[in-house]
């Protein structure tokens, strides 16, 4: 069977996303192993379906390039910008993914505003912080971010006692200058540091603001820039959360499965 895909990139975190609307797709967790694979299949981060959904937009299967599935931020901008290329909606979106409905926005620069869930807690592990922000994210703030062992340490808290039997995604953060993060993510699901990760930057500016940062925090990752938005309560609680970034169909094609 030939499935017919188009190829995206979210700030360097990259996807496969194949309109499913006549539902007749289903892939087991090989297959898509296997057309993520850099060497043996098309390569990406993640494989999204988008699909047909009763009364939102449309509905969202994300998928790691292990096959494991969770919310995917950059994912979800990118599927945004895809439902309207495919004529599903025009400016404004609302989906069902992983954590529950999103509403997001296309603006007139092409930028992606995408609504995340609120966050009522976190919790402290010595000096860094666990946030879930529709997927588990461990932060840590380092001196010189671009010089940090990102996926060995990463991989050590990834796997750690902690956060069995799941896991985490795990951040590593450098402070800069106005209001600004530089953010680098060991990814859950793809096992190695990915260009950009949408969940693990809004965990990542949610932790500046406890320790100062205010609405919006400037974000720097490998793959490009982003902002987040958040209203903090005195509880430390988060609403109105928002990752804001672009993404970018970059080619389609068929692929034999
Ligand atoms: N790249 C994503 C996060 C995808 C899910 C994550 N790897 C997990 O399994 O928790 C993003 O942009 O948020």
């Amino acid at each position: 069977m030939r499935l017919h895909f188009y190829k995206y990139q979210a700030t360097g975190n990259d996807f496969m996303v194949v309109d499913n609307r006549a539902g007749n797709l289903q892939l087991t967790q090989e297959q898509i192993a296997r057309l993520c694979h850099r060497k043996f299949g098309v390569g990406a981060d993640g494989l999204m379906l988008i699909e047909k959904h009763p009364s939102l937009h449309f509905h969202l299967e994300y998928y790691n390039s292990d096959g494991s599935q969770s919310l995917c931020g950059n994912g979800s901008r990118a599927a945004v910008h895809m439902a309207a290329q495919l004529g599903l909606l025009d400016k404004a979106a609302t989906f069902q993914a992983y954590d529950g409905p999103h509403d997001a926005e296309l603006l007139p620069t092409g930028i992606i505003r995408l609504r995340m869930g609120d966050v009522a807690s976190h919790t402290r592990h010595g000096d860094d912080y666990f946030i879930h922000t529709g997927s588990p994210h461990y932060v840590r703030f380092v001196d010189d971010v671009k010089a940090y062992p990102v996926v060995d340490e990463g991989r050590k808290i990834r796997y750690s006692d902690a956060f069995k039997p799941g896991g985490t995604n795990v951040n590593f953060v450098q402070r800069l200058p106005n209001n600004t993060l530089f953010v680098r993510t060991y990814e859950r699901g793809v096992e190695d540091e990915t260009l950009s990760c949408g969940t693990g930057i809004t965990a990542a500016a949610l932790a500046a603001a406890l320790k100062g940062y205010s609405s919006p925090v400037a974000i720097k990752a490998l793959g490009g820039e982003l902002s987040v938005e958040f209203t903090r309560a005195g509880d430390g609680s988060f609403t109105n959360v928002y990752l804001i970034g672009p993404a970018q169909c970059v080619f389609e094609g068929d692929v034999e499965i």
